[in-house]
């Protein structure tokens, strides 16, 4: 049985363990055969092939990014379930493994539902996919925060300074509410909770006054109660999707007015996506690779392999879509009792 692997939608720590996994697995029990095809769906609509056997795979898990490429490519535009079944066809390919975020993933469904036998993996450093507890890459965009935080805090103590660590979560905030627990953070702003300026002031005196540098972690989907829509200038992408980043650069100021504290904004940004996996990122993606040559062997089309306490699962792509995992209330006020 030939297998095509693609990854799509923004990379992620981690890609390259699930591929490493499903190869190795794959070839090792069942003698399947591989390829990868180029840069998400585009190379399946274009036909854009490249071998995927031992040598390519070997040593990978710990490398960032994702050895095939990655696009934003909606394979409905290039010919749609007609034109992926031709391409599949013609280079004798019977499955797709797609790993990627919900739109790679409601891209499989439609695709699924035209005929086409695909097994999802869910990926997002955002870790806002329902229907799985963890999405690997999520692990190490706290780490790389966490660590980012931990330096800013022993900067701004030797100056007093009130510090903005601003972190991705277009639409959650789940990536600040970790690295800002872990980190101490005396006021955590995420996408899910509108603040007033007043209030985040408030923390930040707070703190100053107990003899502490402000430390603050924000989304960059975070919106004041003022706001409308996240803080974007930097026009859209090539998507249509705002570009996010600098609302804090966009605080700084307004605090720094407010409090008399200097303060000092730092945007972590792609640097949250880089590099190597977290060991518990490595172990998550390596399981869902394996678990996705089972979904195969089962026949499990139209689902996605997910997190479910400690096991492995095999869910329908429906319910990984349509809604955002989002942080809830009770985690958000949970953190809420140390701010300040
Ligand atoms: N309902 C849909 N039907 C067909 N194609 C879709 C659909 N939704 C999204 N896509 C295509 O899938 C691509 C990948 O989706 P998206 O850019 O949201 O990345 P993702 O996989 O969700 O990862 P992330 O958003 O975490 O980076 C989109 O750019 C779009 O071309
Ligand atoms: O790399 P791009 O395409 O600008 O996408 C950035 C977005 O991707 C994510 O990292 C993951 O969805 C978001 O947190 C962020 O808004
Ligand atoms: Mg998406």
């Amino acid at each position: 049985m030939s297998i095509g692997i693609l990854t799509s939608g923004g990379d992620c720590p981690g890609l390259n363990a699930v591929i490493r996994a499903a190869v190795f697995t794959g070839i090792k029990l069942h003698d399947m055969e591989f390829v990868g095809f180029r840069n998400g769906w585009k190379g399946v609509v274009d036909g854009d092939i490249m071998p995927l056997a031992r040598p390519q795979v070997m040593g990978i898990s710990k490398q960032g990014g994702t050895i095939l490429g990655t696009s934003r490519t909606n394979p409905f535009e290039g010919g749609g379930a007609e034109r992926v079944a031709e391409v599949m066809e013609q280079n004798g390919i019977e499955a797709l493994i797609a790993i990627g975020g919900e739109g790679t993933l409601a891209a499989a469904k439609r695709l699924t539902d035209a005929g086409i036998k695909i097994v999802g993996v869910p990926k997002t450093i955002d870790n806002d996919l329902s229907a799985t507890d963890y999405t690997f890459g999520f692990d190490t965009a706290v780490q790389i925060a966490t660590d980012a935080m931990d330096r800013l805090r022993t900067t701004g103590d030797s100056h007093g300074r009130c510090m903005i660590a601003e972190v991705m979560g277009r639409h959650v905030g789940w990536i600040a509410l970790h690295s800002g627990m872990a980190a101490g953070a005396h006021a955590i702003l995420i996408p899910e909770q509108k603040t007033s300026i007043e209030q985040i002031c408030e923390w930040a005196e707070s703190a100053r006054d107990r003899g502490r540098a402000p430390l603050i972690a924000v989304a960059e989907g975070f919106k004041l109660d003022t706001m409308d829509d996240a803080h974007s200038e930097r026009g859209l992408d090539a998507f249509g999707r705002p570009r996010l980043g600098g609302i804090g650069d966009q605080l700084a100021p307004e605090i720094e007015a407010r409090t008399g504290i200097e303060t000092r904004s730092t945007t972590l940004g792609h640097i949250q996506r880089g590099g190597t996996p977290t060991a518990y990122d490595r172990v998550l993606a390596t399981r869902y690779g394996m678990a996705a040559i089972d979904s195969i062997r089962a026949g499990h089309w139209g689902r996605m392999v997910a997190l479910r306490g400690t096991q492995i699962v095999h869910v329908p792509f429906e319910d990984a879509l349509g809604r955002l995992k989002v942080v809830p209330q009770s985690r958000y006020d949970e953190a809420a009792v140390l701010f300040g």
